[in-house]
């Protein structure tokens, strides 16, 4: 079967249209792939006005008329689906589940759909499989970052190949569709280490977040990077004492991130030219979550590393001290604390 034979066939959902459901979804639409993605009605009518636009820091520039994208409400799709493509917040996954559970058996002469999680934490592929115990539930992993810019654009200002659990070969067609579609895929049997490793790279988010300033600035900045040393140095502690290990999924080897972290701005630069293709705009989903006042994914980034801590009586100050500022940042409902690296490092008792 050709790839724009399986592009027609192949029935994909993509449940939670936001920054990375409308990138992933809106790069399948325009390669004519079968999509109908679920979200909100705030972008409903931003794409039903203006269309969907994706640009990224290559310079792609995919401009969608309205009536080129498949958008709704309503989460009777899913009846239809051969791929549900789960990309709500962490907090939303059990929800996610319980709907996509009401289409079970909805088509008598096809298998239930695929789900595979395109989210960040290491907690959505386990709640979606036990949820779902008669689908086949993949992990996946987005190692790149998407803003939205409003009127229905999205923004991807960072690298990276997207990565899939499949050790059954289920996910094959979508593959060469994500493919077709530019967005280069890396097969795995099994995703666990590929997500603690995401997640190590993650724990920038909430520091990110806190700082309100756009990563790459972020990451620039020695006194940001000395605070993410440590944080990481916490997480790499408590993944050896539960006997995790987590792969690498940038350009630098889990157990050396602390030093890079730490080095002066003239070696950092030199070390990072290669790694930090990053766009001078781009920031974590954790900083829009509070531009937005929305809920963080805190609790499954940092608030997983002090679980697992305290699972293995491995003290982890600094993630919880993140963790309390990302909280007060919630409940302050005022953006981003905009908080300097000395406020940072003096909370998690830097000196
Ligand atoms: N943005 C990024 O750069 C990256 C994000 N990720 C991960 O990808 C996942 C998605 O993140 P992101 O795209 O930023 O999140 P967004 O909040 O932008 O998108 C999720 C969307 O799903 C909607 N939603 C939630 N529940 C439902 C539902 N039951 N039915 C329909 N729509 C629903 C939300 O609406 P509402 O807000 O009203 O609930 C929201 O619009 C997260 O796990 C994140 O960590 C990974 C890599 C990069
Ligand atoms: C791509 C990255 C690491 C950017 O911070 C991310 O996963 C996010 O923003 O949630």
């Amino acid at each position: 079967m050709s790839k724009i034979e399986i592009a027609n066939k192949a029935n994909i959902v993509i449940l939670g249209a936001g920054s990375i459901g409308c990138y992933l979804g809106g790069c399948l639409l325009s390669i004519g792939a079968n999509v109908t993605l679920i979200g909100r009605a705030r972008l409903k009518d931003q794409i039903a006005n203006g269309g969907l636009t994706l640009t990224d820091w290559r310079g792609r520039n995919t401009k969608l008329k309205p009536a080129d994208v498949n958008f709704t409400e309503s989460a009777e799709v899913m009846a239809r689906a051969d791929y549900i493509l789960v990309c709500v917040k962490s907090g939303d996954t059990q929800e996610a589940a319980s709907l996509i559970a009401q289409y079970e058996n909805s088509d008598p002469l096809k298998d239930n759909p695929v789900v595979i999680s395109f989210q960040n934490g290491v907690r959505n592929g386990r709640v979606l499989s036990e949820c779902l115990p008669n689908y086949t539930v993949m992990k996946g992993m987005v190692p790149f970052n998407v803003l939205g810019q409003g009127d229905g654009h999205f923004h991807c200002g960072t690298e990276g190949d997207l990565c899939i659990g499949d050790k059954s070969g289920q996910a094959k067609d979508l593959v060469g569709l994500l493919e077709m579609a530019n967005l280069p895929v890396k097969v795995f049997k099994d995703l666990s280490s590929v997500q603690w490793g995401k997640l190590l790279m993650n724990l920038n988010n909430a520091v990110n977040a806190l700082s309100g300033r756009p990563l790459l600035e972020q990451l620039n900045d020695s006194a940001y990077r000395k605070v993410m040393a440590v944080v990481l140095k916490e997480a790499l502690a408590t993944m050896k004492a539960a006997g995790i290990e987590p792969a690498k999924t940038g350009k630098v080897i889990p157990k050396l991130m602390p030093y890079i972290m730490s080095l002066p701005n003239f070696l950092f630069e030199k070390v990072a030219a290669a790694t930090l293709k990053i766009d001078p705009q781009a920031r974590s989903s954790m900083y829009e979550d509070l531009a937005l006042n929305r809920k963080t994914e805190v609790d499954y980034l940092n608030g997983e590393i002090v679980a697992l801590g305290e699972a293995h009586h491995v003290s982890t100050p600094a993630n919880t001290a993140i963790l309390k500022l990302i909280k007060a940042a919630e409940s302050a409902n005022d953006g981003s604390p905009m908080l300097s690296a000395a406020a940072l490092q003096h909370a998690i008792a830097v000196n």
